[in-house]
């Protein structure tokens, strides 16, 4: 074969230039370009025409220093090594083309002439554009990870599965409290200070994690602190693995979980425990009622759960102060604790209401039933012995329903309602005892349930009617009538208000009636003016305690009035003595501002109630009624006179009206005018009757009583 001749060997060389991996540029001395490669004319954006005799210095190419910044024409890679005569390795540059920047690796190298000087530069360049956004984003991430580490708290740890090398950041050794000089971080040092209780914990974890094929971790655990108290910590990290698989290392962060397990320890004792007594609270207690119903029925033993009231505790938080009632649920509470086993349930539902649940009292009904009863003796006799409440001895006592269970076919708010019956009873018993559930309670609950949603449903459905019974003066001139209410319960039954109004008071539902009936006597009074022979009478109304009770009460009377448009003053607003007894300076409140308005009040059944002579005084009354039981004897019994007489006086001083009830008999009529009574009312005068009769029968003017 023929040598190749030196034409061959150039343009082969030629060739290879123009196929070189790499762009080759050729300066002359004057930096001016002589040759540049085909890469070359890729890679700075320009055919070999643009490039040949221009120089880059002067040409206005951009070309940018590593960290982004314009690069002059005296640091171009050629003009450098022009300036130095050495050559340049490794030596990054940017260069923008067409708006994008491309990352050149350049090395760079001078061929000098016989004389040593400079005569060419050639430098060669590659992209390197991906390596250095790599870069770019991997040092973004680092200062991230930085970041981020700088403003957590997390202690970050690593740990090399094949050597057993085990690194422990500063900040690990800060949460448990190390001084430098303490910190042994050997391998096995985080084991060391491994709860011990949660040694297999981890040696399971580990023993599951490492042979998987996951690559994530996060488990709880707790390390010793320097002083001793044990750090619960969350450790999250990953797992790296060979290409086998193998784990070889891990490396996680440990974060201090002491913050958060306080505030789910406190959101826990808020949401489960009583914050006055420290005991379990009702939803605690129907979450292990849960458990207790399940146990009992796995093992057929009987339980029993007892719900106790303490009786009369309202007198003691009205007479002494709510302070005074805290401190005897705190010792009641505790108390309790003492007298109950361990594994008995105690816990306060609130108010004055305790439960006790007794578990595991024997498969006999009538063993478990004799077995309650011994603690419940137990609990009513240290509860009867005298509380120490700051200076003050004071005795109490509970009343205790009763009522056992066996899993089958119970569930916990029937045996709460149980147990609440059987308390009740117990209450009616008189107090200071226990009695047991029967289902005759519950039938009985279930009727007044029954007779309650019919009472709803009749107001709803205007079933009660207005009953009026007329008052006369003296003279048999019509002054007023009582307002009566009667239920209509079918077309031919009608239940008087003896059947159903202390029921309405007991269930709440005397607030919508009372309303009701208020509603319409003033609707009465308003459809009276301009009737000659109405327009003067006051229609006297019954309020129950529990509407005065209510704060709500002067208001509601002033928008009915307001709505109606009935003269305040023809309204009057009968009370009972008991009123009184609740809460005096609130119920003289609430009078005086009705009084302001110019409704009047009426005591109701004078001297049959607390008799406490002081509140006539006190409170701003405008009429006294005579109790029926006085009018009905004063003809009879040679006592009622003097004491009608009394009362009629007593009126007098005190400037009240005075209505006599229940006159039946013509010579008890005859009695109250000349004892000065100044109204009657009762079947000799006139017998209740709908509102809309007495409204006709008495419309002409001047018709007195029969
Ligand atoms: N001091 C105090 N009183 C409370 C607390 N919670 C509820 N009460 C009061 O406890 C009283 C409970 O009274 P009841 O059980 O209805 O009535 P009682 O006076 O005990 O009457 P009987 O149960 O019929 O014997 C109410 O007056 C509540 O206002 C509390 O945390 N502290």
């Amino acid at each position: 074969m023929d040598s190749p001749s030196s034409a061959d060997i150039l343009r082969r060389l030629d060739a290879l230039h123009d196929h070189l991996p790499a762009g080759v540029v050729v300066h002359a001395a004057d930096g001016r370009i002589v040759s540049a490669n085909r890469l070359a004319q890729e890679l700075l954006g320009h055919s070999e025409a643009e490039l040949l005799g221009s120089d880059p210095g002067a040409s206005g190419w951009t070309v940018l220093r590593e960290d982004g910044s314009i690069r002059p024409p005296e640091e171009f890679p050629a003009n450098l090594v022009l300036r130095t005569g050495r050559k340049l390795t490794g030596h990054v540059a940017g260069i923008v083309v067409a708006g994008t920047t491309r990352w050149l690796l350049c090395n760079a190298y001078p061929e000098h002439d016989e004389a040593g000087r400079v005569r060419l530069v050639v430098v060669c360049f590659t992209d390197c554009t991906a390596l250095k956004d790599a870069q770019q984003s991997l040092a973004k991430s680092e200062e991230r990870l930085r970041l981020v580490l700088k403003g957590s708290t997390d202690a970050p740890w690593d740990w090399d599965l094949v050597t057993g090398e085990v690194y422990y950041s500063e900040r690990w050794w800060n949460m448990l409290g190390y001084p430098d000089r303490e910190r042994i971080g050997d391998a096995g040092a985080w084991r060391r200070l491994l709860h011990p209780d949660d040694d297999r914990m981890i040696d399971e974890y580990l023993a599951d994690l490492l042979p998987s094929a996951r690559d994530a971790f996060s488990l709880e655990f707790r390390l010793r602190h320097h002083d001793g108290h044990y750090v619960p910590v969350l450790s999250r990290g990953f797992v790296l693995r060979d290409s086998t698989g193998t784990a070889v290392r891990m490396s996680g962060v440990n974060t201090d979980l002491t913050e958060r397990k306080r505030t789910e320890r406190r959101i826990y004792e808020l949401a489960y425990f009583d914050h006055l007594t420290g005991l379990p609270n009702r939803r605690f207690l129907i979450e292990e009622l849960e458990h207790a119903l399940a146990r009992s029925r796995r093992s057929g033993q009987c339980s029993a759960l007892l719900y106790l009231d303490l009786d009369n505790f309202k007198l003691l938080n009205d007479t002494m102060g709510h302070d005074m009632g805290d401190m005897l649920l705190r010792q009641v509470a505790q108390r309790l604790g003492c007298t109950v086993r361990d594994s008995d349930q105690l816990a306060r539902l609130g108010g004055d209401e305790f439960v006790v649940v007794l578990e595991g009292l024997g498969t006999s009904t009538s063993s478990a039933a004799a077995e309650a009863d011994r603690v419940v003796a137990k609990l009513l006799s240290v509860l009867s012995q005298p509380h120490q409440l700051g200076s003050l001895q004071f005795k109490t006592s509970a009343s205790i329903g009763i009522t056992l269970f066996n899993g089958q076919g119970d569930n916990i708010e029937g045996l709460l309602k149980q147990a609440d019956l059987a308390m009740y009873r117990a209450k009616a018993g008189g107090r200071n005892g226990a009695c047991f559930f029967d289902p005759s309670m519950q039938d009985a609950a279930d009727r007044r349930a029954a007779f309650e949603a019919a009472m709803r449903d009749g107001l709803a459905q205007g079933q009660f009617r207005l009953f009026c019974q007329p008052q006369f003066d003296r003279v048999g001139g019509l002054v007023g009538a009582e307002v009566l209410i009667r239920w209509q319960r079918g077309r031919e039954e009608v239940v008087g208000p003896d059947h159903f109004i202390g029921f309405a008071e007991e269930s709440g539902l005397i607030l919508p009636l009372g309303a009701y009936v208020l509603e319409e006597s003033c609707r009465a009074l308003a459809r009276w003016q301009g009737e000659p022979a109405l327009q003067h009478i006051k229609l006297g109304v019954n309020v129950s305690v529990h509407q005065m009770r209510d704060p709500a009460f002067p208001a509601l009377v002033d928008g009915i009035l307001d709505d109606t448009g009935a003269p305040p003053e023809r309204l009057c607003l009968e009370l009972t003595e008991s009123v009184f007894a609740d809460d005096p300076h609130e119920i003289t409140r609430r009078m005086h501002e009705l009084r302001a308005r110019g409704v009047c009040f009426s005591l109701d059944d004078f001297g049959t109630g607390y008799s406490s002579l002081a509140y006539l005084k006190y409170f701003p009354l405008t009429e006294l009624k005579i109790d029926r039981s006085f009018v009905r004897d004063v003809g009879t019994d040679p006592e009622s006179a003097p004491i009608v007489e009394a009362i009629i006086a007593l009126a007098r001083t005190l400037g009240l009206k005075i209505v006599a009830e229940g006159v039946e008999h013509e010579a008890q009529r005859h009695f109250l005018i000349h004892g000065g009574c100044s109204s009657m009312q009762g079947f000799l005068l006139g017998r209740p009757q709908p509102i809309g009769d007495f409204e006709n029968r008495y419309r002409a003017a001047g018709i007195g009583h029969a």
